[in-house]
This record gives structure tokens, sequence and C-alpha cells, in this order.
């Protein structure tokens, strides 16, 4: 292990990035609440405010994965699609196996602009995180409970607020649901059987509707569905704690644009056709553990250095303040503060943890999944 390595594994290192992390996410949360007054006079403004202040923490975590953990998303895709990325809206599908899979999707999102701006389908409990849910919030993300009748309004409602979006956006809707575990596979399996539906074994099956009502309310406003599929090379089970912590990981990416004309209108025959694309993603996947790589050219996007600068800038300022403030603490002589002052770092550490605990799959659930079984075998 070299020196920088080494360095990049201290936990002093991961405190600072958490620190940096945490106290400018709340920063921007605080200045996010600022908006609000001007919501009712300028929506329009508000919003692309926000799409800057959502820049400036997501784009923190990218320079992580990219910058500090030397981790690179390799794009497979047609050149020819290539050239739409970033100048129109899609609804993006991706997989849900990796814990680590919305960093690679946060760094797709900035390679093409539009980091900022997009949007996901998420469970509602992460709506409810410190700093990225409610950041999400004045992002208009939609949350779902995963209860249709419970949703459905909701869910129609910010689909179409989303219509009039001044920013050019991606929305991913991961329809598997849930992140892939060996139990959750096999129930969604028993389901495919009992549905007559071929069966996947890097997938659970998808749930059809969240798409299918997407697709509905954001015709018009979005011109393609972009298909894709990610793996790691030599069966890499990346984490964000691994990120942190300096380890470099080879994402692989797969990314195909369906024009959205071509997806059926009716509920039925939209439902199939999903059920079909998960198919070929599941081949997709089988071959690329017999082969090391997905079909078609490698395109090159490079990282972006101001994911880098602007990560820099906070932990700058923010360890400057820091020394400022513990200088002051040391030099006053008070216990009391002192004790206090103990007391807020554990009180980081801790809520760092749990956030990140947020991003791990169940250690009770099996999670020794097919896409990564080869590096077992
Ligand atoms: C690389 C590019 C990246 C680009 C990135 C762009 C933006 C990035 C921005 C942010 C990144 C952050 C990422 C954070 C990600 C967060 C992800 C999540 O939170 S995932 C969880 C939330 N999302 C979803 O749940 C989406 C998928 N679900 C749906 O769409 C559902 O349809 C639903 C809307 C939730 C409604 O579900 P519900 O179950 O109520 O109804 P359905 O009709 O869908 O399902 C009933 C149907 O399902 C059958 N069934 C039962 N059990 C199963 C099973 N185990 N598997 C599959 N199917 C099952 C059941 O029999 C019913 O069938 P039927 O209708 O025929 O009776
Ligand atoms: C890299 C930055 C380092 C900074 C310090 C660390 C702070 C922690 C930051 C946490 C960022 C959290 C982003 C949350 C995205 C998690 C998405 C996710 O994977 O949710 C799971 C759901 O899809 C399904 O849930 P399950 O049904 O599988 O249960």
């Amino acid at each position: 292990m070299g020196l920088v390595q080494w360095l990049k594994s201290q936990f002093l290192c991961q405190l600072i990035i958490c620190y940096g992390f945490l106290v400018s996410g709340l920063l921007i949360n605080l200045l996010q609440i600022c908006t609000l007054p001007l919501w009712p006079i300028n929506k329009q403004l508000a919003r692309k405010i926000n799409c800057k202040l959502g820049y400036s923490l997501t784009s923190q975590s990218v320079a992580i994965l990219e910058w500090w953990s030397g981790t690179e998303v390799t794009l497979y895709t047609d050149p020819e699609s290539c050239r739409h990325y970033g100048k129109e809206n899609a609804i993006v599908i991706l997989n849900h196996n990796f814990e680590i899979d919305f960093l690679c999707g946060w760094s797709f999102c900035d390679r093409f602009g539009l980091l900022g701006s997009s949007k996901c389908l998420a469970k509602k409990e992460l709506s409810y995180m410190p700093i990225i849910g409610w950041m999400w919030y004045f992002l208009e993300m939609v949350f779902i409970k995963r209860k249709w009748e419970e949703d459905e309004t909701c869910f129609v409602q910010s689909l179409q607020n989303l219509r009039d979006y001044p920013e050019k956006f991606w929305f991913l809707i991961q329809c598997e649901g849930t992140r892939f575990t060996a139990e959750k596979h096999r129930i969604s399996m028993e389901v495919a059987e009992k549905k007559g539906l071929p069966k996947l074994k890097h997938h659970i099956l998808p749930r059809t509707k969240g798409f299918w009502v997407a697709v509905q309310k954001l015709r018009g406003t979005v011109a393609a569905v972009y298909c894709c599929t990610l793996n790691f090379r030599n069966g890499e089970t990346p984490t964000l704690r691994g990120v942190i912590s300096g380890t470099t990981y080879h994402p692989d990416i797969y990314i195909r644009r369906i024009p959205l004309g071509s997806v059926p209108e009716d509920e039925t025959e939209c439902s199939a056709w999903l059920h079909k694309l998960y198919q070929e993603k599941d081949k997709f996947q089988e071959d690329y553990i017999q082969t090391g790589r997905f079909p078609g050219p490698i395109v090159t996007a490079p990282r972006s250095p101001w994911t880098l600068i602007n990560w820099l800038v906070w932990t700058s300022l923010l360890l400057y303040t820091l020394c400022l403030v513990l200088f002051q603490v040391v030099t006053s002589g008070s216990i009391l503060t002192t004790l206090a002052t103990v007391f807020l770092c554990f009180a980081v550490s801790f809520g760092v943890r749990r956030m990140i605990g947020e991003t791990e799959i169940r250690k009770s659930d099996d999670i020794i999944t097919p896409v990564c079984q080869h590096h077992i075998n």
C-alpha cells in the first residue's frame, strides 16, 4: 500500500470528509429553506437556484467517488445515442444490485451536465434522511410508500409538476423497487412463475405500474427511455465505506437509448414490454459475467474538474473554520465547552454512520447476488 492510499484509509481523513459533507449539507439545506419565499413569486427561478444548490452537495459525492477513490465509470453506448445525452429529458431504468449504484448514476449525470437537476423515484423513508432527503424535497424528487393505493395521487401529481421543469432532467426508476438479495429474488421468481413469465437470473422481477404511469404522464416531456445496466469488474461488491476510505472500484455501465414513441401506451402492453426489456438486461448481465464486457463501443466522457473544485472549496473553508473553533475551545479552558465539542464530534460520527447504513444492503439478507457470483465460484 502506497503512502497516499494509506492516508486515504485513515479514520481522520474519513472523519474530515464526513464533517465537510455534513456541515456543507446542512448549510445547503438552510439556503434551500431561504428559497421558500421565492417559490410563489418566481417558481422557475427558485427551481433553478435549487438545482445549483443540489449540484453543490451532490457533486461532492461524485468528487469523492471519482477523484478521491479514483473510481471511473466506463460507458458502453452507441455514439449516435450519446449525442442526445444531456440534451433531452429521459426516463432512466437501472438495475438495483449495488450499494453505490446511486453514486455511479450521479457520476453518469455529471458527465452530461445533469447532476443538479436529475430526479428519481425513491422510497418515502429516504425523504426523512437529513441533508440528502431534505435536499431532494426541494429538488422535487418523487417519493412513494410502495403501496399503489396510497401512492397514486401524490405520484401522479409529482410527475405532472415536472412537465414544466426549467432544466433538462433524467428521471430514474429502479423498477425492481428494492435491492437485490437472494431471498427477494427467490420470492419474485415465484411470482414470475405464477404469471407465466420467464425466470430472471440477475434481476428481481420488475414492478411495472410505476414505469407505466411515468411514461404516460411524462409523454411529451421526456424524449426517450435510457435502459442502463450496471455491473462491476472482477465481481467487486462496492460499498460507500470503501469509497470513503479510498478504494478504487471498476464499474461498467451499458446504456441503450430507446425513443419514447416505441414504448406502448396500453398498460398491459407496456408491462409486457418492460418484462421483455428486463429479460434482455438479464442476458446482458449473463454475457458480462462470461466475457467481462457489455456489447457496443466504449464512449469516453471525461470527469469534470468542477466536482473537485467545488469539493476542495467547501472542505478548505469548513476545515479552516473548524480549526478556528477548536483553537478557541482549547484556549478557553472551559471543561463544559470541551465536553460539548467532544459530544458534537461523536454526534457527527454517529449521524454519518446512520446515513451510510441507509445505503447498505441488510446484512441479514443473503447478498450473494448472481451478478457477482462468478467471483466467488
Ligand atoms: C445510470 C443512470 C442513472 C441516472 C440517474 C438519474 C438520476 C439520479 C438521481 C438520484 C439518484 C439517487 C438514487 C436513489 C434511488 C432510490 C431507489 C429507491 O428508493 S427504489 C424504491 C422505490 N422505487 C420503486 O419502488 C420503483 C418500482 N416500483 C413500482 O414502480 C411499483 O409499481 C409501485 C409504483 C411502487 C407500486 O407498487 P405496488 O406493489 O403497489 O403495485 P404494482 O402494481 O406495481 O405491483 C403489484 C403486482 O406486483 C406483483 N408482485 C408481488 N410481489 C412481487 C415481487 N416480489 N416481485 C415482482 N412483482 C411482485 C403482484 O403480484 C402484483 O401483480 P398484479 O398487478 O399482476 O396482480
Ligand atoms: C460519498 C459522500 C461521503 C459523505 C459522507 C457520507 C454521508 C452519507 C451519504 C449518504 C447518501 C445517501 C444516498 C441514499 C441513496 C440510497 C438509495 C438506496 O439504495 O435506497 C434503497 C432503496 O432503493 C430500496 O431500499 P430497500 O428496499 O432495498 O431497503
